[in-house]
């Protein structure tokens, strides 16, 4: 009643996860927690050197040594048929059963003013932030959703597709137009997923009648705030002083907390997730048509933070004016 001995909605012992982006950061983090209780962990990226010594490091963090499986694949995952290549590889591996659990984490953000990031530059950020999590998704669904008639239907625990996006598909921040973007796109995919999925759950609870989905499927989204990983200080070194200042309020996580809070969450249930308080308020201030986590909860919330948001906007606007005002245009502003 009070939320103890609740349900865990998010069980990954014995399950076979796979990990984009598992190499570093986020998502070495989430592989490294997810081993500790207990799951199989696939990491894919395309660097072997990064990813060999993160299957070493998981074999030190399993929960059971003896019966947990790890395993990397290399892949660039802006092509779609790499995407195939790494669920059927996974499939192979894992005794010719699909991946329970599919979290992607691949990405990374190239800062800067629109008009001086060149615009190969920003359609590379739409490849790596956007399609990577697109193309693993269209891999995953057409798998798990494959009709199985009635013969060949057993009962399957629930499978979870799991998207990172960014607090920045929420709130706009001058100096991440080519990356918001793309995770504001993210969150788009993931709102028509949770209604699509629905078609397909339904189906699979008339299973041993029709043709149906071999298991049902929740889809989730995690929203961080910053994330102190190796890509957060590539990013650092090339992000506009007015960026940095107009993010001031948000303080940075480890990767650990971010993957632990995270998971919490998603043993809670939680569709939409965020990692901290001024996250939340940023979520709740562009809940628009998202299913919710909680209806009273978060309604109170959306009708807070819209109030705060009155205030925030402006100021993120009039910051940006003035420190035109103050410093002039910025240095490689139109030249590159
Ligand atoms: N850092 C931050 O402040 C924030 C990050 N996020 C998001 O969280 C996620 C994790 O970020 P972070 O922890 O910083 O990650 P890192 O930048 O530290 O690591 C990125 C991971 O993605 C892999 N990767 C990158 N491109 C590809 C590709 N084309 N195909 C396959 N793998 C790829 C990298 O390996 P390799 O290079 O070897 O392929 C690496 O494993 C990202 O989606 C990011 O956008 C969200 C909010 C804030
Ligand atoms: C009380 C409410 C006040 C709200 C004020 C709004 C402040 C905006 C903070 C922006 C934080 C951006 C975090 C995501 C960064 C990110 O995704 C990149 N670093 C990618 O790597």
């Amino acid at each position: 009643m009070f939320g103890f001995n609740r349900k865990n909605e998010f069980e990954v012992e014995g399950r076979t996860v796979v990990i984009t982006g598992g190499s570093d950061g986020m998502g070495r983090a989430v592989a490294g927690q997810l081993a500790g209780k207990g799951a199989h962990v696939v990491v894919v990226a395309r660097t072997a050197a990064k990813l060999e010594a993160t299957v070493e490091e998981l074999r030190s963090k399993a929960l059971n040594t003896l019966k947990q499986r790890f395993l990397y694949i290399c892949a660039d995952l802006t092509d779609a048929s790499e995407c195939d290549r790494v669920i059927a590889e996974v499939t192979a591996w894992n005794d010719g059963s699909a991946p329970d659990i599919v979290w992607c984490c691949a990405g990374f953000c190239h800062p800067g003013f629109f008009v001086d990031v060149p615009i190969t530059t920003q359609r590379q950020q739409m490849d790596t932030v956007y399609w990577t999590a697109a193309n693993v998704a269209h891999a995953t669904l057409r798998n798990w959703l494959a009709p199985i008639p009635p013969s060949g239907q057993m009962r399957n625990s629930r499978r979870h597709l799991i998207f990172t996006c960014s607090t920045l598909a929420f709130v706009p921040i001058a100096g991440y137009g080519p990356y918001s973007p793309a995770k504001a796109a993210i969150r788009s995919l993931s709102d028509t997923l949770s209604q699509e999925i629905e078609m397909y759950n339904g189906a699979y609870t008339q299973r041993h009648r029709n043709t149906a989905p071999a298991a049902d499927v929740k889809i989730h989204t995690v929203f961080p705030m910053g994330i102190l990983s190796p890509g957060f200080d590539n990013e650092q070194k090339i992000k506009p002083e007015l960026t940095k200042m107009l993010e001031e309020s948000d303080k940075p996580q480890t990767p650990e907390e971010v993957a632990q809070i995270a998971i919490s969450a998603l043993e809670r249930g939680e569709y939409l997730i965020t990692t901290m308080f001024v996250g939340n308020m940023m979520k709740g201030t562009a809940l628009g048509p998202s299913p919710r986590n909680n209806i009273v909860g978060d309604t109170f919330l959306s009708w807070l933070s819209n109030l705060v948001f009155l205030q925030v906007i402006p100021d993120l606007r009039s910051k940006a004016f003035n420190w035109g005002k103050t410093n002039g245009l910025p240095e490689q502003a139109c030249g590159e």
